[in-house]
C-alpha cells in the first residue's frame, strides 16, 4: 500500500499562525506547510511586530491578544488570499497604522464584502486604488464589537476573517451571512478556535462569538486534503494504481476530503478508516455530474481526469472558482480544448467531453498552482505535456514534480 507524505494543509497552517498570535502565551504548530502561501502569512506576522521561530517540522508563534507590537507595518500577502483578508481583520485588532499589498493577481481578486463588514464594525480602512481590492490601509484601534452583515457568495474566507477577529473585540461579534460558499472551510475554522479556546454559537446563518480572546496552545497540522487530490486522482486512473495518505482519516477537519466520494462514484475502490484514506483505480470510471460548491479547489482536478471518464463529467455550482488564482474555469476548458477535448463552460459550470486528450501539448498555467497539479494527473496518460511555469506549485507546494514523479514511477 504505497502511502504518500503529503505536506500540511493550507489553510490550516493560515489559521492556526493567526490564532496563535492572537492567543495568549507562545503556541507551537506542528508539521505546518512550508510553501510561499504559509511562509507569506508568517512573514506577514513578522512585519506586524509577532515573533515567529521556525525549525524544521514545527513553528512557534508568541501571541500578543492585544495586537500587533509594532504601531506602523507594511505587508505584502504575495498571491495568498488567506493572508490578505486574514491579516487585516488582525491588524484592526490593534493600535496603528497597517498597509497591505498583494500580487497582481491578488489585486484582482475580490474583499469588498469584508472589508465593507469591517467598516461597518467601526474600521477605518481605505483602499487606496480600487474599492474592495487591495493595497489598502488599516487605521486600527481596536475593534468595539456588535452585530455585522456579511455576504460570503464570493468566498467564505470573508466570514472566516470576522470569526477569527470575534474574540478579539471588546464585546464580541453576532455575524449574519448570507449566500456562503466553500461552507467547510467555516467548519475548519470553527473547530480550531476551538482548538484554541473559543467556542462560537451557531443558529443557522447567524454566528454568535464571545469576547474574550484565545488561549495558547499545541496544534498538529493535517495533510492538506486539496494537495491529496492529485494523488487520489492518480490512483483513480490507473487500474490497479493504489494510493494511501496517512493523517487523513475519517475526523479529518478539512472538507476536500470528499473528494474521494467523487472518485468513488466515478468507479474507484476508496477507504477510510480513522487514520488514513486509500484510493485504488479499477479500470473504471464513469462521467457524472457533480456539485462541487462545497470542495471547489478540486474542480481542476477532477476536470483533469475527466476526459478519461466513459461519459461527460459536468461540474456545477463553481461561480467562485473564476476569482481565485486565475478564472479556473476558463483555464481548465483552455487547456483541455488545446488537447482536443470538447468543453462548454457555463457562469458557473464546465462539461466536459469523454475522449483521449492528444499525447503533446504545452498547459498554460496562468500563474496557478492547481493548473499545474491538475495536469500532471493528466500527464500520466498523455506523456509529452509541458508547462509555461511548473514553478508556481510554490503556493502550497513546492516540492510537488518530484513528489508526483516519484510516485508514477
Ligand atoms: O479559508 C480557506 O483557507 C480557503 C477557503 C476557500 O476559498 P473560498 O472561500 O474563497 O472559496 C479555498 O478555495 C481556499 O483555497 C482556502
Ligand atoms: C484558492 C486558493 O487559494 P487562496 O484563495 O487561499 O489564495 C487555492 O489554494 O486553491
Amino acid at each position: 500500500m504505497p502511502a504518500v507524505d503529503i505536506p500540511g494543509s493550507k489553510s490550516i497552517t493560515a489559521r492556526a499562525l493567526f490564532l496563535a498570535a492572537a492567543a495568549d502565551g507562545v503556541s507551537t504548530l506542528v508539521r505546518p506547510l512550508r510553501s510561499d502561501d504559509t511562509e507569506g502569512f508568517a512573514e506577514g506576522l513578522v512585519r506586524l511586530g509577532y515573533r515567529v521561530g521556525r525549525t524544521p517540522g514545527s513553528w512557534q508563534v508568541d501571541g500578543r491578544p492585544q495586537g500587533p507590537a509594532h504601531s506602523e507595518a507594511d505587508v505584502h500577502c504575495r498571491d495568498g488570499a488567506t493572508t490578505a483578508r486574514f491579516l487585516p481583520a488582525l491588524a484592526a485588532a490593534g493600535h496603528g497604522t497597517y498597509r497591505f499589498d498583494a500580487s497582481s493577481q491578488m489585486r484582482r481578486r475580490p474583499l469588498g464584502p469584508l472589508t465593507r463588514a469591517l467598516r461597518d464594525l467601526g474600521v477605518d480602512l481605505r483602499h487606496e486604488e480600487a474599492e474592495g481590492h487591495h493595497p489598502l490601509t488599516v487605521r486600527a484601534r481596536g475593534v468595539e464589537g456588535g452585530e455585522v452583515v456579511l455576504d460570503a457568495g464570493q468566498s467564505s474566507q470573508y466570514l472566516t476573517a470576522l470569526l477569527l477577529l470575534g474574540p478579539l473585540t471588546r464585546t464580541g461579534l453576532r455575524i449574519r451571512v448570507t449566500g456562503l460558499v466553500s461552507a467547510p472551510y467555516v467548519e475548519i475554522t470553527l473547530a480550531m478556535m476551538r482548538a484554541f479556546g473559543v467556542e462560537v454559537v451557531r443558529d443557522g446563518e447567524v454566528y454568535d462569538v464571545p469576547a474574550g480572546g484565545y488561549r495558547a496552545t499545541t496544534y498538529a497540522i493535517e495533510p492538506d486534503a486539496s494537495t491529496a487530490s492529485y494523488f487520489f486522482a492518480a490512483a483513480a486512473l490507473t487500474p490497479g494504481r493504489e494510493v494511501t495518505v496517512p493523517g487523513l482519516g475519517a475526523g479529518a477537519l478539512q472538507g476536500d476530503l470528499r473528494f474521494v466520494q467523487v472518485l468513488r462514484r466515478m468507479g474507484a475502490e476508496t477507504e477510510i478508516t480513522e487514520d488514513w484514506t486509500t484510493v485504488r483505480g479499477t479500470g473504471i470510471l464513469r462521467g457524472l455530474t457533480v456539485n462541487m460548491r462545497d470542495i471547489s479547489d478540486t474542480m481542476p482536478t477532477l476536470a483533469a481526469i475527466a476526459p478519461f471518464a466513459s461519459g461527460p463529467v459536468r461540474i456545477e455550482d463553481v461561480a467562485n472558482t473564476r476569482v481565485k488564482e486565475c478564472d479556473r474555469l476558463e483555464a481548465c476548458a483552455d487547456n483541455l480544448r488545446r488537447l482536443g477535448v470538447a468543453v462548454v463552460t457555463g457562469p458557473d459550470w464546465i462539461e466536459i467531453q469523454p475522449g483521449a486528450p492528444w499525447p503533446h501539448g504545452e498547459i498554460r498555467t496562468f500563474g496557478d498552482h492547481r493548473i499545474v497539479m491538475s495536469f500532471a494527473v493528466t500527464g500520466l496518460r498523455t506523456l509529452g505535456l509541458t508547462y509555461d511555469d511548473p514553478g508556481c506549485v510554490r503556493k502550497t507546494f513546492p516540492d510537488f514534480h518530484e513528489a508526483f514523479a516519484a510516485l508514477a514511477g
